[in-house]
C-alpha cells in the first residue's frame, strides 16, 4: 500500500500527474480545494488582507486529505502539506502576515504535524516533485487559464512566481519527510506525448520498486490521457 505526494509550484503540473499516476497505479487520487476554494481569488485581490485566512483554510482542508490519504493508505495526493509553511513564510516574508500570526501559525502547524505523527502510517512513502522553469510555469498558468493567476491580472505576481521557484528550491532539498524524486518538468510533456508519459511514469516506478513501495503483483493501469479525467 502506497501514498505518493506530489509537489511543485504553481502550475507544474501536480493535478495532471496525480491523475496520470492514480490511473496507473490503481490508486485514489486527492486534489487541493481551488474550484470550490472561497479565499482564492479573495487572496489574489487582496494579499495583505487574506493571507492569513488562505493559510489556514489550506492548513485545514490539506490536514484532513493527509489525514484520509494516510489512513487509507493507497493514494496520490496532488500536493503534500509539507508545502503549507513554505508558501505561508514566502508571503510572511514580503509583509504580508506579522509577527504574531506567523507564530501562532507556526505553532498550529506544529501541533498538526505532532497529530499526524501519531497516525499508524506518519509519512508519504514517496515525494514527486515537479521541477520546472518560470517559462515553463508562467506557460502552463496561461494555458490552465484561471484570471486570478494571470500576470495580466496582478504584474507583481511576476516576482511573486520567481520568489516561488526560489523558495522551493531550497524547500525540496531540505525535505527528509521520505524519499523523494524530481521530474524534470520543462523536459517531459506527460500531458501530450505518450512517450513522455511513459518514461516519467517508469522514473516513477522504478523509484517505487527502489525504495520496496511496488506491490509484487501491480499491473500497470490505463495511460491515455482520453480516458483520464482531470481535476484541479
Ligand atoms: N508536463 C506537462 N506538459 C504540458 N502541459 C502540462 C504539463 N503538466 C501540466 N500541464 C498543463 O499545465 C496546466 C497546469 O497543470 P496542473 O493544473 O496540473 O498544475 P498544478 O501543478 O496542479 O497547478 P496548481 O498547483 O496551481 O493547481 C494544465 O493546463 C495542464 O494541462
Ligand atoms: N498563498 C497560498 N498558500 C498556500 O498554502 C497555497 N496552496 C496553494 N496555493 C495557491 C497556488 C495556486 O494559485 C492555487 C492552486 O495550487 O492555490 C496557495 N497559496
Amino acid at each position: 500500500m502506497t501514498v505518493i505526494v506530489l509537489s511543485g509550484p504553481v502550475g507544474a503540473g501536480k493535478s495532471s500527474l496525480t491523475a496520470i499516476l492514480s490511473k496507473y497505479l490503481g490508486t485514489k487520487p486527492f486534489y487541493e480545494s481551488v474550484d470550490d476554494n472561497p479565499v482564492l481569488p479573495l487572496f489574489y485581490k487582496d494579499p495583505l488582507k487574506y493571507t492569513y485566512l488562505l493559510q489556514l483554510f489550506f492548513l485545514n482542508t490539506r490536514f484532513h486529505s493527509i489525514k484520509k490519504a494516510l489512513s487509507d493508505d493507497n493514494n496520490v495526493l496532488d500536493r503534500s502539506i509539507y508545502e503549507d509553511s513554505l508558501f505561508f513564510h514566502m508571503n510572511a516574508d514580503i509583509g504580508r502576515a506579522n509577527d504574531l500570526e506567523v507564530q501562532t501559525y507556526d505553532e498550529l502547524l506544529e501541533s498538526m504535524m505532532k497529530e499526524l505523527e501519531r497516525m499508524p502510517k506518519r509519512h508519504p512513502d514517496l515525494l514527486v516533485h515537479i521541477n520546472v522553469s518560470y517559462e515553463t510555469m508562467i506557460r502552463r498558468i496561461q494555458k490552465r487559464g484561471r484570471s486570478y493567476e494571470q500576470l495580466s491580472f496582478d504584474p507583481t505576481l511576476e516576482d511573486y512566481y520567481k520568489r516561488m521557484l526560489r523558495y522551493y528550491e531550497k524547500w525540496y532539498d531540505d525535505y527528509d519527510y521520505s524519499p523523494k524524486m524530481m521530474i524534470d518538468g520543462d523536459h517531459y510533456d506527460f500531458m501530450a506525448s505518450e512517450s513522455d508519459r511513459t518514461e516519467v511514469l517508469d522514473q516513477i516506478t522504478q523509484k517505487l520498486k527502489q525504495v520496496g513501495k511496488l506491490p509484487k503483483n501491480w499491473q500497470a493501469g490505463e495511460i491515455a490521457t482520453e480516458s483520464i479525467e482531470f481535476s484541479s
